[in-house]
């Protein structure tokens, strides 16, 4: 569970909502750099593993170290700082706030950090282009293709250099051609930057772009880990 490279882990997470038990005592480990894809049929817990390694939902039982900080040992605010500082977002829908450009979308993580306008654009800019949409900085998510808008949430997700990057479904809502673009571009930004990506997915196909593969099954791993 520690290591020089280990940069996110989990253990014995378990958590209901109600009477449903969604996880049940899960381990993992994440390294610095590696995709890892979570999958699973639905309901299996994938969403609720993301969000308690991110430290979103808490735990009823278990722990989440990151950087060799226990989650739960935090401030709520230690956590909110955490995850604008160091942990990077992208979901199916919705993530984009509406009324902003697409520039200052991804301006904004940059510009809650402290960096003036000026320099939180600039390096927006440099991620739209990265993501291969500097034609969409002016315009709304409202006024975007589904597949142009994740790639500025993709960029978004990016900008503030993360070093661990959490994606729910990320592709989720695009067609297949778009899907692996997004997925292409996500795992090569993240390759370069040096982030770990975790990623939960039930395609096959977006899975290929991970490096590792973790199955849940009713709130369980149910393959094993390989040793590392
Ligand atoms: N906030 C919640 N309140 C109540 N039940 C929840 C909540 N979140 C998850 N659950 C339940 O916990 C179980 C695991 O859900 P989770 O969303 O983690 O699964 P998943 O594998 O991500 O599913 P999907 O692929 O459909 O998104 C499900 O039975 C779900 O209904």
């Amino acid at each position: 569970m520690t290591g020089p490279d280990v940069v996110l882990s989990g253990a014995g997470l378990t958590k209901a909502f109600g009477p449903t038990a969604a996880l049940s005592d899960v381990s993992v480990t994440i390294h610095a750099g590696e995709v890892v894809a979570v999958l699973g049929p639905s309901g299996s817990g994938k969403s609720t593993l993301l969000h308690c390694l991110a430290g979103i939902v808490t735990p009823d039982r278990g722990t989440v170290v990151y950087a060799g900080a226990d989650l739960a040992r935090l401030s709520d605010a230690q956590r909110s700082a955490l995850r604008r500082r160091d942990f990077g977002f992208v979901f199916q829908f919705g993530q984009l706030v509406p009324e902003l450009t697409c520039l200052e979308n991804v301006s904004l993580p940059l510009r809650l950090a402290g960096l003036s306008r000026r320099a939180a654009e600039g390096a927006a800019s440099e991620w739209l282009e990265r993501l291969e949409v500097a034609e969409v900085a002016r315009k709304q998510p409202g006024d975007v293709s589904g597949g142009q808008g994740q790639r500025v949430a993709v960029a978004r997700a990016l900008v503030t250099g993360p070093r661990v990057i959490f994606a729910d479904e990320p592709t989720g809502a695009l067609d297949s051609l778009n899907g692996e673009r997004v997925m292409e571009l996500l795992a090569s930004a993240a390759e370069e930057t040096g982030a770990a990506v975790v990623l939960v997915t039930h395609e096959a196909r977006v899975a290929a772009y991970s490096d590792r593969e973790i199955v849940v099954r009713d709130g369980r791993i149910q393959v094993r880990e390989p040793s590392q």
